[in-house]
């Protein structure tokens, strides 16, 4: 198979775990006689730096060229510590989703055996969990109109959905429903917010066509309780931009870290897969990073994206066979642990 993938290493970490997902194809290419291309475009911090802009025409163009998207992380402090700064890191993040139409992003929440004790959370509330959270990417109140009074001392960011926008979602993630443990929560604020209410009119009318799934419904506030309580209660996780976004987040501490949680962001065109974890300021350059996120984008990629299921399995498989090897980073384990290089030779090596 000839296939070209666009790479966005973007800023801190991102160009670090990026090299390793990358090295992590080109081994998976060798080993069952694809041919992957790869070709490197700027996002973010980066990009602002080069070009004045954060998701320069030029990477669109890359990206709408590419078979594929593999992105790493944006985000500089520089922006982080200046509210003022009139362009940011983010802002090509968010183009960039907007522009390819990306509409869900598929964040999978599994813990390694062998990681159980790695997480702060006790063994017997770790163990076996197995859900997916489907986070609406490009509504709410990260693309509703946003900005400041005239005199500047009050400021708005506005959430709207519409009906299509949550169906098309909504879809997704009774598909993916079906074939797993066919049970839906969708986590909502319908106690306050109108847009909440929306969701849950559309996906309840949308749910009365599949009786066969069971649909949850439950107050962010309380899902953010309940995935540390008792994560193995969910299966499928179904919600709007930011809550996707925060309780994700959380989540990446029933695996273990941050490090480990993958994620594929979808819609009807280009595909891209990117860790869910951030640029990482402080590890920039160390060699410290947790890269199995990336690679477990990049099976996802390649299952996803090019149908190679035996290709993404292996991939899978080497980086659990480097877990359970203890070939780890230090977020995993503060004692033994090798570089984000090192365990990515390592992956490589289990191909
Ligand atoms: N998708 C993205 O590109 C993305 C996502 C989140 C944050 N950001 C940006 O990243 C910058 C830093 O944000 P932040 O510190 O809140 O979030 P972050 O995800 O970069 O880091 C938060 C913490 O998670 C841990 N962590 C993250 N990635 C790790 C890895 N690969 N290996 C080991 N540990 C890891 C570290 O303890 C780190 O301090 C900001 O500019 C933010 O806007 C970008
Ligand atoms: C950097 C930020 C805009 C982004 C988001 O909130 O979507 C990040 O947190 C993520 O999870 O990809
Ligand atoms: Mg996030």
């Amino acid at each position: 198979m000839n296939k070209k993938i666009a790479v966005l290493p973007g800023d801190g970490i991102g160009p670090e775990v990026t090299a390793v997902a990358v090295n992590a194809l080109q081994r998976v290419a060798e080993k069952f006689n694809h041919t992957f291309t790869f070709e490197e475009g700027l996002v973010g911090a980066c990009a602002i730096d080069a070009t004045g802009n954060p998701f320069p025409e030029e990477t669109l163009h890359l990206c709408q060229s590419a078979d594929a998207i593999l992105f790493g992380a944006i985000g500089h402090p520089k922006y982080d510590n200046d509210p003022t700064a009139p362009v940011r890191p983010e802002q090509g993040l968010l183009a960039m989703r907007k522009a390819l139409g990306l509409f869900a992003n598929i964040r999978p929440v599994n813990t390694f055996k062998v990681l159980a004790d790695a997480s702060p959370l006790k063994r017997e509330i770790v163990e076996g969990v197995d859900f997916v959270v489907f986070r609406e990417l490009t509504g709410g109140s990260y693309f509703g109109a946003k900005g400041r009074s005239e005199d500047r001392n009050s400021a708005y960011d506005t959430c709207t959905y519409t009906r299509d926008e949550i169906a098309r979602i909504t879809e997704l993630a009774f598909t993916a429903a079906a074939k797993r443990r066919k049970k839906v929560t969708l986590v909502d604020k319908a106690n306050v917010m109108e847009t909440s209410r929306l969701w849950r009119e559309v996906v309840q009318q949308y749910a009365a066509n599949f009786p066969d799934i069971e649909l949850e419904l439950m107050f962010v506030d309380n899902a953010a309780m309940a995935l540390i309580q008792n994560p193995r209660r969910f299966d499928v996780i179904l919600t709007e931009n930011m809550f996707g976004d925060i309780l994700t987040d959380e989540a990446s501490v029933i695996t273990g870290s941050l490090g480990m949680l993958p994620s594929a962001s979808v819609g009807s065109k280009v595909a891209l897969y990117e860790p869910i974890h951030g640029s990482y300021p402080q590890a920039a350059g160390k060699n410290i990073a947790n890269p199995m996120a990336a690679v477990l984008s990049a099976a996802t990629l390649l299952e996803t994206s090019f149908d190679l299921m035996a290709e993404g399995q292996a991939l899978r498989n080497a980086v659990e066979e480097a877990l359970n090897n203890g070939f780890v980073t230090v977020d995993i384990n503060p004692t033994h642990h090798l570089g984000t290089r090192e365990v990515g030779e390592k992956i490589c090596s289990f191909v």
